[in-house]
């Protein structure tokens, strides 16, 4: 059976990368999308904008929608203080295989727990089933026309604070111009949008900050 993109580059970390080391993991999958096969990680232009909200809000309990191969569980992760925890939900089997291994690889298992499934499966579960309260930070990065319908299945569910940051991968390519157009009308919301580029590539992107005001 031919291999998967997602499998070479998960066995290009294997071999290039240093185990129970996060940032060569980091760089490692950067160097492989950037010099052989482009893939849709957060990447390191818009990876930077990333950890730098991240390290600035302090978060303790984290939800990622849209694992892939792991690369932003992984940024993610790797800022967090030793009690933090990031449920990262996949809806892709293959990718959460992929995403699993590259996890545990960087030696972060304990900080992340993958959830296979839809999101809009698994987001009315957290509360009961993971023992969530509330999160302190949400990165969207899953399916574009999925992030308006599952930030208001947040606000729905009870998971979001005054102080709740959510931020949105590609707002501008693929695009997500209802979620900008809810997101930005809603006054319950605080949005900054941090210019950048799609991941290894020159194409405008962006990401969208929303604090929720409670
Ligand atoms: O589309 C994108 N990503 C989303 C995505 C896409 C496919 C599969 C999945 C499967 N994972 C999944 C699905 C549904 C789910 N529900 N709950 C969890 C969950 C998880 C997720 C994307 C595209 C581009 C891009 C493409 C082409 C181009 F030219 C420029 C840019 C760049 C990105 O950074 C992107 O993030
Ligand atoms: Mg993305």
């Amino acid at each position: 059976m031919a291999q998967s993109k997602e499998q070479r580059i998960l066995n290009f970390v294997l071999q290039n990368a240093v185990r129970g080391d996060p940032q060569s993991v980091v760089d490692t999958i950067d160097k492989y999308c950037s010099q052989k096969e482009w893939a849709m990680n957060v990447g390191d232009e818009k990876g930077l904008i990333l950890d730098k909200i991240v390290e600035e809000t302090k978060p303790s309990v984290l939800l990622e929608l849209g694992t892939y191969c792991g690369y932003s569980a992984v940024r993610i992760a790797r800022l967090l203080q030793p009690n933090a925890c990031l449920l990262t939900i996949e809806f892709n089997p293959d990718y959460a295989a992929i995403a699993k291994q590259m996890i545990e690889f960087a030696g972060l298992q304990e900080k992340v727990k993958i959830l296979e499934g839809p999101s809009e499966a698994i987001i009315p579960q957290l509360k009961k089933k993971h023992e969530v309260d509330t999160l302190d930070f949400v990165f969207l990065d899953h399916w574009k026309e999925r992030y308006k319908p599952d930030t208001i299945l947040l606000l729905e569910c009870g998971l979001l604070r005054k102080g709740s940051v959510i931020l949105a991968d590609n707002v501008i390519v693929p695009g997500a111009p209802e979620f900008i157009q809810y997101i930005r009308n809603n006054k319950s919301f605080e949005c900054t949008n941090y210019l950048a580029h799609v991941e290894y590539m020159k194409i405008k992107d962006a990401m969208e900050k929303a604090v929720f005001l409670g």
